[in-house]
Parts: C-alpha cells; structure tokens; sequence
C-alpha cells in the first residue's frame, strides 16, 4: 500500500415559470408534437480508410464528410433490433443503432478487439498494466476481491469495505459523536480532496443521495481561497457538527493540502478542536490521532476510485447503499468481459467512439443525460476519459496526441443552450444520450395534460433531440437506464471505465497515467519559488532607510531572472490585488511605469529560500 485516502473528524476525540409553449426543431405552433423520422431518403455506404487509427485529422475530416447515415425507417429499425444491448440484471440498454459503422468496419476492428480483450485479462489478473509507473491496475478487484492476485489483497479489500460500513453506521447512529457540538450526531460532511478524490464523490452525492441524508456533503475541490471561504460560511454553526474527511491517494496534492490547513484554520478560529497539520496527510492524520484512516491502494488510480475508500465512505455517510453500488458495477464488469463484441457494452461504446472520432479523437463526446441527478455524470467522464486517453505517446513510444474530448451538461436543459449548435453548426461531435425510463418514485406521477405527464417531456425532448441530431447527420449513442439506483450508478460507472480500458487499448496508449498533469504541477511550484524570491528580493529593498521601491527590471535583475520578468509582473500584480505589495508609482495596468515596495520589512527575511 503506497498511500492512503484519510479521514478527519473535527477532533481527535470524535471528530415557476410557466411554459405555454414549446418549439423544438421538429415543433411549430404552440402544440408539442414528437419528432419522427420522415420518409425514406438515402442509404450511402461509408469510407473508410484501411488503418483509421493512422488516419491524420484532414482525412479524418474529410471521411467525416462522406459519412452518411441509415435513413429508412424500417432499415434503421432492424439495425436497432440487431444491435441492441440490454443487462436484465441491472436494466440497462445500449443502443448504437445510431451509429454509422458498417459491417466492414466491424471486421476490421476484430484483431484490435482480441488484443483490447487480453490485454484486459491480462490486467484484471495482476499484470503491470501501467508500464510507465509499473503498476497493476485494480480497481476491478474492488468489487470483486476474489479476483485480486494476492489473497493478501483479497483480505484487505474486504476488511476496509467493512471498516468503512461499520465506521458510517458508528457516525450516523451518533455512537461516535462530534465533541464540541450541542446536537449530538454529525450532520456534515465536508470533504477536502480533488480530480479522482472529488469528482466521483460529487457525482455519487448528486445521484443518488436521499433528499433528507443521515449527513448532508459538501466538497472543497480547489485551492480557491473564496470557493472554500463559501463552502465553511454556509456551514455556519454546523461547524461543530462536521466530519471532515480528507482524501488524496498520494497525499500530497497542494490544493488538498492548502484545504486541509483552511479548514483546520476555521475550526481554530470557530473555537473548536482540529488538530494542526504540519507534514504529509496520512503522517498527520496518524500523529494527530484522527478518528479513522482507510487505505488507498497504489493499483487504484484516482479516476477509477470511486468504488474505493474515495467513494465508499462519503457515499455510506450519506445513507447511500454501497454494497448495492459495488454490486451494480460487478455484474457490469462481468457483462464486460466477454469477448464477444455484440454481447460486450463497454466493447459497442469503445467500437463507436473509435468509428465516430476516427481513432484519432476527431469528434468530441457529448454527455447528455436526462435526469437532473445524473448532472454530474459529464464531468465524472471528462475526468476518467481526458486523463486516461488524453496521451502524447502511444505504448510504442511514437508520437500520437490521443484523446477524446468529453463535455455535457444535462437535457432538456441543453436543448435551449448548446443543441443549436450540435444539430446545425460545425460537426464535431458525436453524443450519448443517458436516459432514464423511471421518471418519479410510483405514486407521485400526475398528468399535468390529458395523457402527458412532465417526465412524457423530458422523454419527448430526449428523443426529439436525438431523431432531429440523427436527421442531421449527427451520430448519437442511447444508454437506458430503468432506474437511479445505486446498482445502475455502479454499473455505468463500471460500463465506462471499461470502455475507457478498452478503447485505450484499441489505440495503443497506456490508460492508467497522467505524465501531462505533473509538468503543470511542476511550473505551478516553479511560479511559487519564483514569488518567494521576489519576496525576498523587495523585502531587502523595503529594509532600507529609506525604502526603496524597484521596478519590475529591478526585480527581474535582482532575481538573476531576467527572462522570468512577464512572470515576475504577474506575480506583482496578483500580490498589489490582494494588498500584499504596495505601489510607489504607476499602475499595474502600467507594466513599464509600476514601481513596488512591501508594506512591513521583515528583517529576519522569512521569504528567503
Ligand atoms: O488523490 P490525489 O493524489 O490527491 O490526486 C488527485 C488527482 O490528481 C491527479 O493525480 C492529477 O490531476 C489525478 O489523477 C488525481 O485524481
């Protein structure tokens, strides 16, 4: 176990409008009427280049405008009949009968696909599946201990699962109450982490938390001091009554850091008892004696986290059904190891997105789910998709700049924002569709027009987009759900971390590594070394008697850093915003006139590195 998701608690004891009218593209007057296919117009085969993953973006560009799509209907109704996926055991469809790939097309992709297949089995029986850090990959494991290739890890899986559901029902229950507050449960949650270590959670909480949880969540995902200002105001007295739980797999991630020191601030200045945190997370929370720490596994990567300890527990804190959730996401991972392409969900999405962006991420993914609570789902994917395709190096060490760009929003909403654009503008995309057939819980439903319910709606707009998207030329894939329940949400978890899997595998890169996030964080703690020698640099020239004032050439000069001197500006600029240096003269709209000096000499020099 190379480092661990931590928990704290807040101390070491406890711790109208009305719409009159709708148009949509296929809509005119003031009455709603579903989209349908028209007439039988054009069947036109499709070009293919022999090696699509070779294929340069022009030709891509060019095979994109070539591409022409099934219109008759009762040809375009059998290609759904023939490519129909459902998992009865979970109720989930997938159908990407509107998606324009050929037959021909398919056979091509079979050798790929029995290399994708092996390389698959490979990793889920231990194999170094991340060759560039030389790490198993195992977050299947996680919700299937038995596959795990140690029974070492078999046991720890399954004891952190239970120390996770035994430590929430001792928190919800009020067998482990907060110290300080009157109320006698915890009633917060407030989790400090970020990318893999938030944006499942996020997605998690927003799908599938009750309205009325044992604890209610919010997140501080950034180092955005009036973002975390905001998330502890709205707190208020319910201070005292928060968990804390702070989750970072290495530990060291700046913004989860300078998190964990705001909010241990907010708890000293409110009084209460957080301990301080001087040195790496998980050294801190054992020193400290913080109320629990679960284990996060180096063969787990943060986007493919949030079946572990990272998902796990604010989920159970949150009355979520976790063991329903991992079971959700067994059977889909089950459903996906067949190696038969048809019968293989996550084998169809990866086929499609590989057809539809030309092996070559071509065309942007869209998101577009129907259900409010499925808002995040979007930015879920944009982190496990982008960080794990997005790579400038395939496995073979040549030059290929993969990835697939996801957004998304949610319909209907999006009808009225962005879907102009997809069904008219610049055809760079293909969408998925996220619907869900239960609209409301039984007994709640009511027709608020003869015969029309508000979820007949939402299913209208769905399918009127994706028939007016399809009439256009625009491809789509449609992923049914019944129902959100925690088993659905661990199965398209599950569905698309597969997919992703495979898809990487079809293109030959290494899913499971982010070497481009480090040289951000690398210029980031650059930026902040640099500011800590202008500090250094002013702070000599503020000591003098009397002070002397330097321009941005001085500065520059004096850092030896001459080539740093627009850096250096900015650096002066974000600190005059935030009252930290003084101007003598000019503005910092002035580049070339401002002349700065500190407020306070500090004759110690505490800035000097
Ligand atoms: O959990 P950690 O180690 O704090 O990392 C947070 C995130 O940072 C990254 O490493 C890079 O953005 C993600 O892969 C990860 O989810």
């Amino acid at each position: 176990m190379a480092s661990l998701s931590t928990l704290y608690s807040s101390s070491p004891s406890l711790k109208q409008s009305t719409v009159k009218a709708f148009t949509s593209p296929t809509t005119r007057g003031d009455s709603f009427s579903f989209p349908h296919t028209s007439k039988p117009t054009t069947l036109l085969p499709l070009t293919l280049s022999a090696s699509r993953a070779d294929t340069s973006h022009s030709d891509a560009a060019a095979a994109a405008a070539k591409k022409e799509l099934i219109k008759d209907p009762d040809a375009l109704w059998k290609r759904y009949l023939d490519w129909l996926y459902q998992q009865k055991d979970i109720g989930l469809y997938l159908d990407v009968s509107r998606v324009g790939f050929t037959d021909e097309f398919v056979v091509e992709m079979e050798e790929r696909f029995k290399s994708a297949f092996k390389a698959m089995e490979e990793l889920e029986k231990g194999s170094i599946a991340n060759p560039d850090e030389g790490r198993m990959v195992g977050h299947y494991w996680l919700r299937n201990s038995g596959l795990a290739p140690r029974p070492g890890l078999k046991t720890l899986i399954e004891n952190t699962l239970d120390s996770i559901c035994s430590f929430a029902d001792d928190i919800v229950s009020g067998k482990i109450k907060p110290p300080s507050s009157t109320v006698g449960r915890f009633t917060q949650i407030l989790s400090v982490g970020i990318g893999g270590s938030a944006l499942g959670p996020q997605f998690v909480a927003e799908a599938l938390a009750p309205d009325n949880p044992p604890l209610k969540i919010r997140f501080i995902d950034n180092t955005d001091p009036a973002g975390i200002d905001h998330q502890i105001a709205q707190l208020g007295p319910e201070l005292a009554s928060t968990l804390v739980i702070v989750i970072s797999k290495s530990g060291g991630t700046p913004e989860t850091r300078n998190g964990l020191l705001e909010v241990q601030k907010a708890f000293r200045d409110a009084g209460l008892n957080f301990a301080k945190q001087n040195s790496l997370l998980d050294n801190t929370a054992r020193i400290e004696g913080w109320l629990a720490r679960f284990p996060m596994y180096d063969w787990v990567g943060g986007r493919t986290s949030v079946m572990s300890a990272v998902g796990l527990l604010p989920a159970a804190l949150q009355g979520i059904d976790i063991r329903e959730m991992l079971a959700g996401a067994g059977i889909m991972d089950e459903a996906t190891r067949t190696t038969s392409l048809k019968n293989n969900p996550a084998a169809l999405l990866a086929m499609c997105w590989y057809w539809a962006s030309d092996g070559v991420g071509s065309k942007d993914m869209v998101i577009l789910p129907y259900k409010d609570s499925l808002l995040l789902f979007s930015r879920y994917l944009q982190q496990l998709v982008m960080e794990s395709l997005g790579k400038e190096f395939d496995l073979d060490g040549n030059t290929v700049n993969q990835g697939l760009t996801v957004y998304g929003n949610k319909g209907s909403t999006d009808q009225h924002a962005y879907i102009q654009q997809l069904r008219e503008g610049v055809h760079n995309f293909f969408a998925t569709f996220i619907e869900v057939l239960r609209d409301r819980p039984p007994g709640h439903d009511w027709d608020l027009e003869p015969g029309v319910t508000c979820g007949d709606y939402l299913f209208g707009m769905l399918q009127g987009t994706r028939s007016a998207l399809y009439a256009n030329g625009r491809e789509s894939i449609s992923v049914t759900i019944e129902e959100v329940t925690p088993r659905s949400v661990g199965a398209l978890i599950a569905l698309y971390e597969r997919a992703v899997g495979l898809y990487a595998s079809l293109v030959n890169i290494n899913a499971y590594h982010q070497p481009g996030v480090e040289a951000g964080k690398k210029a980031a703690a650059e930026v902040l070394a640099l500011q800590k020698r202008v500090l250094s640099v002013l702070n000599e020239a503020s000591c003098k008697d009397p002070v002397e004032p330097l321009t941005l050439d001085e500065i520059a000069d004096r850092c030896h850093a001459p080539e740093e001197i627009e850096m250096i500006y900015k650096i002066i600029a974000h600190m005059s915003a935030n009252d930290r240096v003084l101007i003598a003269e000019g503005s910092c709209g002035s580049p070339r006139s401002v002349k700065v000096f500190l407020g306070e000499c500090n004759v110690d020099d505490m800035y000097a590195q």
